[in-house]
């Protein structure tokens, strides 16, 4: 028998990318998933294709900035799925906006989502794992850009930045609580968020996809992009029982390149 069979994972941005291969690496680990995001449509779909193989899964529509809401769809999953033991804080959007061009608005909105989205979330699963009278692990997306500098994602790395002291800090308050918090920090993952991104940094240059996705992968040791998949299986672990010696860790998931 699997090791988290009869576990419950929620895990927000669940529709596509990081979150879709976390989503259906924790099914395939056992899990009964959670798939939230605003965008419901490819969340069900996630869903759904859990469902086909085999697993447990249901879809929710959330808006991480929301704090209700994501108390809402915390309390959702625990009502459908009868439990819940882990807790996955991966939504979040990249604008690219060199320093001159930061807006209130892009700040706000980055601030809000990014952050927010991990705040609400580690709030909603203590109250949830209170209530059930056990602990848990919360498990939250920072990046390499949560580490190091990268032109034109100030505002982007802020909020990445935060993720990794808002992880700390958790996780030193609500050891007590029989409660791990980690992060986890992707280099450059081959997504809809990361295309786009490449693509709008080209385009500010004047250049081609190609040229702006090399800006961000020319110094990976490893020479491959990330798959989404390699992210999921780092966060596997820290989901599982083999990381239950782990809090307040930002573990980097990016073939070499923060240290290049
Ligand atoms: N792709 C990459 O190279 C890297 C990504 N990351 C982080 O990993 C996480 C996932 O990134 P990707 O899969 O690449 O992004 P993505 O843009 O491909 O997917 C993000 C998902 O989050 C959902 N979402 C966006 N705002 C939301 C909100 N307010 N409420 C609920 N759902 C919302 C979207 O609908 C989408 O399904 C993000 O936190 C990102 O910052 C970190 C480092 C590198
Ligand atoms: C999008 C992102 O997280 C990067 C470039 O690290």
């Amino acid at each position: 028998m699997s090791k988290n069979q009869g576990k419950v994972a929620f895990v927000t941005g669940a529709g596509q990318g990081i979150g879709e291969a976390i989503a259906l690496r924790l099914a395939s680990d056992g899990f009964a998933v959670a798939c939230a995001d605003m965008n419901i449509d490819t969340a069900s779909q996630v869903a759904e294709k859990i469902k086909r193989d085999g697993g447990k899964a249901l879809a929710i529509k959330v808006d991480v900035a929301d704090r209700e809401d994501v108390f809402r769809a915390v309390q959702e999953t625990v009502d459908a799925l009868g439990d819940l033991h882990v807790v996955i804080n991966n939504a979040g959007i990249a604008p690219i906006a060199p320093i001159e061009t930061i807006t209130p608005e892009i700040y706000k909105k980055t601030f809000d989502i990014n952050v927010g989205g991990v705040l609400w979330g580690i709030q909603a699963a203590v109250k949830a794992f209170k209530a059930l009278g056990h602990g848990g692990k919360i498990i939250s997306a920072s990046s390499q850009a949560g580490h190091v500098g990268n032109p034109d994602l100030a505002v982007y790395g802020g909020t990445k930045f935060a993720v990794r002291g808002i992880t700390q800090t958790a996780a030193r308050e609500l050891a007590h609580l029989g409660v791990t918090v980690n992060a986890y920090c992707p280099g450059i993952v081959n997504t809809p968020m990361m295309r786009k991104v490449a693509q709008d940094v080209a385009d500010n240059a004047n250049q081609s996809f190609e040229w702006g996705m090399e800006q961000f992968a020319q110094n990976i040791t490893l020479k491959r992009l990330s798959q989404p998949e390699d992210v999921a299986a780092c966060v596997s672990f820290l989901s599982g029982p083999d990381s239950d010696y782990m809090t307040g860790q930002a573990v980097i998931v990016d073939g070499g390149m923060v240290f290049n």
